[in-house]
């Protein structure tokens, strides 16, 4: 595949893929194009207030262009959000409907919402004719099964959106299982917008197996993968110089960069030693020894104790880990069924 055409996307991931994190990244490393901003939740527009849209308060954070997320189901609260967003210079905004938690579900919100396809088409009837923004949608197969994919896929064919981002499980299954590959080909034969294919890329090998499942799609979505190795899109898209000691050293400036700007950021000891432990849940998969550092960090209740452990594992230069989670891609799974009618 043509690097020059590949479109990397970081993930919207709530309580990680934040302003701090995306700045601090974007310092550090390259190869993301644009990233999805975790949503915002609004029940009414009247919940719009400046604390809200705090994380969006500039058009690009460092250099990647970000795009705004919403949570809801009510067309004015995004009509609404859209108005304010595109003030402040965005030019997108992406509907979540593929939020699997019961929670939210049972609200009818995220991918709650994937079981009522006239839901689905009465807010977007409002949205599209409405938004000043262009409206992309991400969503999953369907809430409860792959079968209501194509009540969805009908309702979403009707509108001119300007993409949709596809993570091709179920709401229920949360992230049990592998990605739908066979249920993701259909879809992509039969949607009339540009397809976005997020799920589970673990590593470079997983992106080109996939990419040539599926040649036509250029955009890609990176989520858990990029967060468990921040050099993702760099080895992607062969950025990345292959030199051990560089992936350490060029790590630890990058976890000393976040330390700080969240050091800035949050109020007190307590809360950073509660965020950077956040981040060794996703770091500790890609380094020897990171499962017994995770386990001995975990427990801490002091900052200054919890630093002196993650500096000692630094200081005894551990290995760097091939991700133990890809290589799961099967081609067979992408047979070629052909293009499927009914576009308009
Ligand atoms: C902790 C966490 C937070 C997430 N927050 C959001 C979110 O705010 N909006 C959204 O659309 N998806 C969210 N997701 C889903 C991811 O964007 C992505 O679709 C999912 O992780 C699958 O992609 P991956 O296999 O590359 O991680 C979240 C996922 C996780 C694990």
């Amino acid at each position: 595949m043509e690097m020059d055409s590949v479109m990397i996307i970081m993930a919207p991931m709530r309580g990680y893929t934040d302003r701090v994190f995306r700045e601090v990244w974007s310092r550090n490393f390259s190869g993301v194009d644009e990233a999805v901003a975790p949503f915002i939740s609004l029940q009414q527009a009247k919940d719009l207030s400046v604390k809200i849209l705090g994380d969006l308060a500039k058009k690009e954070t460092g250099s990647i262009p970000v795009v705004p997320q919403i949570l809801g189901n009510h067309p004015a609260a995004f009509i609404s959000l859209a108005c304010r967003l595109e003030d402040m210079g965005f030019r997108e905004l992406n509907w979540n409907l593929g939020c699997p938690f019961p929670m939210v579900a049972k609200k009818a919100k995220g991918s709650g919402l994937l079981c009522f396809p006239d839901r689905v088409d009465a807010f977007l009837e409002e949205v599209c004719s409405h938004s000043p923004l262009k409206v992309s949608v991400k969503i999953r197969l369907g809430r409860h099964s792959k079968d209501e994919t194509g009540a969805l896929l009908a309702v979403l064919n009707r509108y001119p959106l300007h993409r949709v981002i596809l993570h091709p499980r179920i709401g229920v299954q949360m992230y049990e299982g592998r990605p739908d590959l066979k249920a993701f080909h259909y879809f992509l034969h039969a949607s009339c917008h540009p397809l976005v294919y997020n799920g589970d890329i673990w590593s470079r090998d997983d992106f080109q197996a996939l990419s040539s499942c599926f040649s036509g799609v250029n955009s890609w979505m990176l989520g858990r993968g990029l967060l468990a190795d921040p050099f993702l899109p760099e080895r992607i898209k062969g950025i990345f110089a292959d030199k051990k000691e560089d992936e350490l050293d060029r790590f630890i400036l990058f976890y000393k960069d976040l330390e700080a700007a969240y050091q800035k950021k949050l109020s007190g000891p307590s809360h950073l030693l509660a965020r950077m432990k956040g981040w060794w849940v996703c770091f500790n998969e890609s380094f020897e020894g990171g499962d017994i550092l995770f386990k001995k960090i975990r427990k801490l209740q002091k900052l200054d104790l919890f630093q002196k452990e993650v500096q000692a594992f630094f200081d005894s230069r551990p290995a760097w880990l091939p991700s133990r989670a890809g290589g799961w891609v099967d081609p067979a799974c992408c047979i070629d069924h052909g293009r499927v009618e009914g576009c308009l």
